[in-house]
């Protein structure tokens, strides 16, 4: 399966930092002659200035989260029929952070990817471990019940991988815990979705950079990478994409 690059910006980019940004990816990804599907996944405020040079370089847009309803009042919040309004074809859902600091909860995700997949969005359910469970060797279980909990019936998505203490740390995941979970979440996909659940991409998530790509993306189950710092800088990112899976 082709695999798929998603730079998660996070809550950085103004809009002279992310036109600079996303012109210098596009004049790296312009020659690389094939490559892996390409999301970068700015802040809501940059998702309508970044949509069209995007798209002219042949790169998807995704945003970071968004609300289970179409509308209403729900002050600040953004609808997945926005994002969709404004060229959007992907969402992070349920990332650590978000669930960390705004207490979003497995039913919460459940809810936005019901209706991400309502709207035309292809969410990008984001799972993982914290340290104290990885500790205490509670790593597989902890996923397990995120997965059956976040993901709602006949998903159609994306799931991340990122185990929270490797995020922003430097410290990625060993090729070894990253081949072990991968399977774990396969064969849960499988056994909750069937046959379909063997089409749902992995991807790894959690201070991925140019040095460790190499022993991340071949690694069987996984079908990309969710990549937050390397993802702000066109030379850490392009490297990225150009070492992942063309076909
Ligand atoms: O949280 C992440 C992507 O969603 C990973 O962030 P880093 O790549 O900065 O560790």
């Amino acid at each position: 399966m082709k695999q798929i690059i998603v730079g998660n910006w996070k809550m950085n980019g103004l809009s002279a930092d992310a036109d600079a940004l996303v012109d210098a990816l596009a004049t790296g990804l312009a020659a690389l002659p094939a490559r892996a599907d390409v999301v970068v996944c700015p802040p809501f405020t940059q998702l309508a200035r970044l949509a069209p040079k995007l798209k002219a370089a042949g790169m998807a847009l995704g945003a970071q989260d968004c609300h289970k309803d179409r509308s209403g009042a729900h002050t600040g919040d953004i609808s997945a029929p926005m994002l969709v309004d404004l060229g959007v074809e992907y969402v992070i859902l349920g990332h650590s952070e978000r669930r960390a600091e705004h207490g979003e909860l497995d039913e919460t995700v459940r809810e936005k990817a019901v209706a991400a997949m309502a709207a035309g969005l292809t969410p990008i359910v984001c799972v993982g471990e914290n340290a104290d469970q990885r500790d205490s060797g509670d790593s597989q279980e902890k996923v397990g019940w995120q997965i059956q909990g976040s993901l709602p019936q006949g998903f159609t998505g994306i799931v991340a991988y990122e185990p929270v203490w490797a995020i922003g740390t430097g410290q990625a995941a060993s090729q070894q815990d990253i081949a072990d979970m991968s399977a774990f979440i396969r064969a849960e996909l499988v056994r909750q979705f069937g046959e379909a659940g063997k089409t749902i991409r992995i991807l790894y998530g959690g201070s991925v950079n140019e040095r460790n790509v190499t022993d991340i993306l071949p690694v069987e189950n996984v079908d990309g990478a969710l990549v937050g710092n390397a993802s702000l800088k066109a030379d850490a990112f392009v490297p990225l994409v150009r070492a992942a899976r063309a076909s």
